[in-house]
């Protein structure tokens, strides 16, 4: 089983939340799954549940409940009014009215029973510990190394990862094994199934939107848009988009004949008009010289089909770095990197594969990802998004989105999104972010939406 880090972990459980499979439904599954392991490894009747005030704590007092027909006692660290989760309150409350044995632990001295127990659950810290561990937590960490009783820790040894951690006989770890657990370590499923890893949600928004609240203007990104020629709207939609999904700067390079009615569509752009009335070799120079002022370029929408843009793509994409690619600029023969777009006719002709209408599958778009070294969003109903090695799917967007102009919002918040995270992450997040902005453009447009209306949206679909 590929292991996950606890970033990814808390995206799988945002997503649950986000289809209906609530926090507390997957304690449940985690507790009775604990106190099944507990069951089978305790050598007597006597098991004491060390938990801290958070969901691993939370899991562990579930896990008091299964083990009921055992002498159980429940040393709880703090009091009982700074359990931090709703969850984990819940629990507690349950077992306060059914008169468990419950102990509200204010210094280390009330845990030195604990050499008493025949088994202690360690549920002190599960993967939301921050910071070095100090005061009661420390101590209690201390005190179950020191006990000299079989230790099953709950999720991963408590303290992992910080200078003080619990050394557990073993570790019951849920749904999947956590990054660098030592020991003896079981993983037990709780009830998340695959579809819910496969399926994007406000998770995998949550692994790229994050910004630090001291960042100067630049840090969140600054895109640079190549587009434009026979159409004037396809790169603004993308910069605007761009913008939108938290780009510090969006800039246009457009052939002159649209360069000024791009300006003059919003003066939150910054437009560079190129020599020629579509991209040419001869604009070389000019992008260069903005490449190194940018973090991603998004580059193709509305381009149209010269021979010169041609030639000028296939010289210019690979200077490109971090490239979104779309529309006019999949072409067989003008190379590939970073993350392209495609729907599916384009990708039959990019990737000159033959696949009959409707029916890419998965295996044959990885395949290609991974001879590629490519991220590829292959728009459709569910839109499918790998690197080769992973495969998602958005089912976020609706029948209104076949208007022009959506998939040049999508590459722009790609674009925004890969300025700081890697191609996957950011891949999968626009898809998501695009889709529900539509979704909720949709409700108030319904078949009159524009690419406009999904921009607008984007802000809110980001908020989820
Ligand atoms: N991910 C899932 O699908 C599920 C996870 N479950 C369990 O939940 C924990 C993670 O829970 P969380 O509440 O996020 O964090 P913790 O319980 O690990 O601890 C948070 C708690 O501790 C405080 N804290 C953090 N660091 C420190 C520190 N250095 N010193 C003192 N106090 C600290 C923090 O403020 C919180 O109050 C996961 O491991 C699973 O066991 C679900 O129950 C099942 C689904
Ligand atoms: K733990």
């Amino acid at each position: 089983m590929i292991p996950i880090s606890p970033d990814e972990m808390r995206a799988v459980d945002a997503n649950c939340t986000y289809f209906g499979l609530l926090p507390i439904q997957l304690m449940e599954n985690a507790g009775s799954a604990l106190a099944s392991e507990a069951r089978r490894r305790a050598r007597g009747k006597k098991i004491a549940v060390v938990a801290g005030r958070g969901n691993n704590g939370g899991d562990a007092l579930v896990a008091a409940r299964h083990l009921a027909d055992l002498e159980v006692t429940v040393f709880l660290l703090g009091r009982s009014r700074e359990i931090a989760t709703q969850e984990a309150r819940q629990n507690w409350e349950i077992l306060e009215h059914l008169n468990f044995d419950l102990r509200e632990v204010r210094c280390s001295e009330e845990l030195e029973p604990l050499s008493r127990y025949d088994l202690i659950l360690d549920a002190i810290f599960g993967t939301g510990v921050r910071g070095p561990v100090r005061g009661l937590e420390a101590e209690a960490i201390d005190a179950i190394n020191s006990s000299g009783r079989p230790v099953l820790s709950v999720d991963v040894p408590s303290g992992l990862g910080t200078e003080k951690a619990v050394e557990p006989d073993a570790t019951v770890t849920f749904h999947r094994p956590k990054v660098a657990i030592p020991g003896e370590v079981v993983v037990a499923g709780i009830g998340i199934p695959p579809a819910a890893e496969f399926y994007v949600g406000p998770g995998d928004l949550g692994l790229v939107a994050r910004r630090a609240s001291e960042s100067h203007k630049g840090e969140n990104g600054r895109v640079l848009v190549i587009g434009g020629g026979p159409y004037s709207g396809a790169p603004a939609l993308a910069a605007m988009a761009a913008l939108r999904a938290g780009a510090d700067l969006a800039t246009v390079a457009a052939p002159r004949n649209v360069a000024g009615i791009i300006a003059g569509l919003s003066p939150n752009l910054i437009v560079r008009p190129l020599s020629d009335d579509h991209l040419s070799p001869g604009d070389l120079d000019l992008i260069r010289e903005l490449l190194p002022r940018h973090d991603v370029v998004v580059v193709g929408m509305g381009l149209g089909r010269h021979p010169e843009t041609r030639e000028a793509l296939a010289e210019l994409i690979p200077e490109c770095g971090k490239a979104v690619i779309d529309a006019d600029a999949l072409l067989p023969g003008i190379p590939l990197q970073g993350i392209i777009t495609p729907h599916e006719s384009e990708f039959r002709r990019v990737s000159t594969i033959r696949v009959p209408p409707g029916r890419v599958e998965k295996e044959t778009l990885m395949s290609f990802a991974r001879d590629m070294t490519l991220t590829v969003l292959l728009k459709g109903k569910v839109d499918l998004i790998t690197d080769g090695s992973v495969v998602r799917g958005n089912a976020t967007g609706n029948a209104g989105m076949t208007v022009g102009g959506t998939g040049d919002v999508l590459a722009g918040i790609a674009g925004a999104f890969y300025s700081k995270a890697p191609p996957l992450r950011a891949a999968v997040a626009a898809a998501f972010v695009n889709g529900t902005a539509g979704d909720l453009a949709f409700v108030e447009k319904g078949y009159s939406l524009l690419a406009t209306d999904v921009i607008e949206k984007i802000p809110a679909a980001m908020r989820l």
